[in-house]
């Protein structure tokens, strides 16, 4: 008789912050939360739609793990979706320290329990040697600790030894309690998970910390490393012949003489000889070529070294996985556009393609028959067109000792090569404002009312409702703006990093005090003429609340796109009407992630990012009405 198999279970691989909670879910450590997305929780997973609809209707998908481990099996169900653990991580570092808290109330029972995510302090020290026994329990879940997960635990082990040297128990306990983005509902969430492990013991939270003790300065140090010891990825990106290998090998000359610093380069045609031999120029090649370069240049940048790549890498999206491998081995990532037009490059024809590829001898050649798409996130745009090379090179250099990496500037070099105004514009220089940008706005245009989302209506929307009505100034007129959250609480204020950055941008204190946050419903989106979100995940909430609105649901950089694809005369509502039809894809480029809890810098660059988009988008949504070309 033949045995019947069972399909095997489709498989997903949750983001990093839902393997976190997946860890803390299966060993009972939420409770009373045991599933992903109980209604008001804010521990959700977010799954591919096929996926999701597989559970909704009763069926099973199996969680993995990146390197493919069958973690858990998640079910649907009325009250959240049900979590049934298969195995847990078995290695990784200090894995002995994750311990379940049923075995932690065993273990420790009678001691003072006292979280930690950050490097102690001396005074905290002091605090500690008064307490008695103590269990440490070191959040080091995705967005909580201030260092990395292995350099809290690290740091915390330390002082566990400093204190327990006069005799008393001091042990350490990894909690990997990651941030959902919520302020409120996270500290909810935290004190939830710290009472599971503490059981019926006390708990002490240490005052405010100050300096890290002296005992972790160097783990400290080796954690965040100073923009001269972090390790760092230049990736020139641009068309062929617009200058990427030799400003690259021009670059590592310089860096060869000044030394002090190991080098790797990544070049386009020498890695398609080796790395990428035998990949062809068809888009999915082409990505599989960046990728390849962006994980060995991420490697590299994690071993502090310096890693230069140049090839064209045409794809926005590709380049933002690059920058994110780097910035997940803790790696700064420095883009460099090579913006050398495309008539200059193919006048310039150094190897004869441009001449074959419009003969159709090339096919797919970038530029003329396969897109190059240009980065908006460049940290600096060289255009080379009648510049000597040292010229053009100086331009890199200069960002890159403004942004604190590398001070490679030749000082005594002749001043006769900057007598021009560089063409060139440094990310972090002060952005164009964009009130200037926006085109006056013609009085018989009709008003439309927009409606931002983000998670908990406290940081990105915000920041994108009072923002984007001063992009037009008083030219704004009838256009509303409206925002709100699809999880998180009703009625706070803005975040309070993010309530800097509104201010430090010109948005009046009084405006931002007076915001208030709100939970997305149905109404709202029926009342908006246009739905703009910061990442996909929005936008899937909002059509899962209200499915008819689709035409109206973008991404805001997903509008950006489109707005700019369609004929520049539509503006206003027939902007709208058209998108609607001719939507882009919402890249993961696009995305605008959370910079919650994150600090000022995340803010910062979410607003930049935002407000680039904004710059594109309103003065459209304004626009002058329909002018006869
Ligand atoms: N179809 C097509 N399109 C673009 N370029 C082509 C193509 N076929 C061959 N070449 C040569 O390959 C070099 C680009 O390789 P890259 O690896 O940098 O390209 S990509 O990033 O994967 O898109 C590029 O070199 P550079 O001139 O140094 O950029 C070209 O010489
Ligand atoms: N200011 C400049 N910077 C870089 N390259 C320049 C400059 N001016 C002229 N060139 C020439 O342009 C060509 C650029 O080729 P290359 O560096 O191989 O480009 P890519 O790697 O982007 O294909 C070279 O022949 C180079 O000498």
């Amino acid at each position: 008789m033949r045995r019947v198999s069972r399909p095997p279970l489709p498989q997903h691989c949750p983001s990093p912050r839902e393997l976190d909670d997946l860890e803390l879910l299966a060993v009972g450590a939420m409770a009373p939360t045991v599933g992903f997305n109980e209604p008001g929780s804010p521990v959700t997973i977010a799954l591919p739609d096929a996926l999701a609809s597989e559970v909704e209707a009763g069926g099973a998908v199996e969680l993995v793990d990146p390197e493919g481990l069958p973690l858990a099996t998640l079910t649907g169900g009325p009250a959240g979706w049900a979590v049934t653990p298969l195995t847990h991580a078995q290695y990784g570092p200090f894995r002995r320290l994750y311990l379940a808290p049923s075995a932690v109330r065993e273990q420790y029972a009678g001691r003072t329990f006292v979280t930690v995510a950050d490097a102690i302090s001396d005074e905290q020290v002091a605090q500690l040697r008064d307490v008695g026994d103590v269990t440490l329990l070191a959040l080091v879940g995705r967005g909580t600790p201030a260092l990395s997960p292995v350099g809290l635990l690290r740091a915390t082990l330390r002082i566990a030894d400093l204190v327990a040297a006069d005799g008393t128990a001091v042990d350490v306990v990894a909690v990997p309690l990651a941030t959902h983005g919520d302020a409120t509902a996270d500290a909810a969430l935290r004190a939830q998970v710290v009472a599971n492990y503490a059981g019926p013991d006390p708990v002490l939270d240490l005052a405010p910390g100050g300096t890290p003790a002296a005992a972790v300065a160097d783990v400290v140090r080796a954690d965040r490393p100073e923009p001269a010891e972090q390790g760092l990825v230049i990736f020139f990106t641009g068309l062929s012949g617009s200058g990427k290998s030799t400003l690259a090998q021009a670059l590592m000359d310089r860096l060869l003489e000044h030394g002090g610093r190991t080098l790797t380069s990544l070049d386009g045609d020498v890695v398609r000889r080796n790395l990428s031999a035998g990949l062809t120029f068809s888009k999915q090649d082409r990505e599989t070529n960046i990728r390849r370069i962006g994980w060995v240049a991420a490697e590299i940048s994690r071993h502090g070294g310096v890693a230069v790549c140049s090839p064209i890498a045409p794809f926005d999206e590709t380049r933002q996985q690059v920058r994110q491998y780097v910035a997940d081995a803790g790696g700064a990532f420095f883009l460099v556009h090579v913006a050398t037009p495309l008539e200059e490059c193919e006048r310039r024809d150094r190897k004869g393609l441009y001449a074959k590829a419009r003969r159709g001898e090339i096919p797919e050649f970038t530029g003329i028959s396969s897109p190059y798409e240009e980065p908006q996130d460049a940290d600096v745009r060289v255009d080379t067109t009648g510049r000597t090379i040292d010229d053009a090179l100086d331009d890199v250099l200069v960002a890159l000792r403004d942004a604190g990496y590398l001070d490679l500037v030749d000082h005594d070099a002749p001043a006769a090569g900057r007598v021009s105004p560089p063409a060139v514009e440094v990310r972090g220089a002060p952005a164009p404002s964009l009130e200037t940008t926006a085109p006056a706005r013609a009085a018989s245009t009709g008003g439309v009312s927009i409606l931002f989302v983000c998670t908990a209506n406290i940081c990105r929307s915000p920041y994108m409702e009072l923002r984007a009505s001063t992009v037009l100034g008083d030219a704004a007129g009838p256009i509303e703006f409206a925002s709100a959250g699809t999880h998180g609480f009703r009625d706070r204020g803005v975040d309070a990093t993010m309530a800097d950055v509104l201010s430090s941008r010109g948005i009046s204190d009084e405006r931002i005090a007076a915001f208030r946050s709100r939970r997305l419903t149905r109404e709202l989106v029926e009342a908006a003429d246009l739905v703009l979100t910061a990442e996909t995940t929005h936008r899937e909430f909002v059509l899962e609340e209200a499915p008819g609105s689709f035409r109206k649901v973008f991404t805001l950089g997903q509008f950006a796109d489109t707005a700019s694809r369609l004929d520049p005369t539509l503006v206003g509502a027939e902007l709208i009407a058209h998108a609607g039809h001719r939507r882009a894809d919402a890249s993961a480029a696009h995305e605008i992630s959370d910079p919650f809890n994150r600090g000022r810098a995340a803010a910062e660059l979410c607003a930049d990012q935002i407000d680039g988009l904004l710059k594109v988008v309103m003065p459209r949504l304004a626009g002058p009405g329909r002018t006869t070309p």
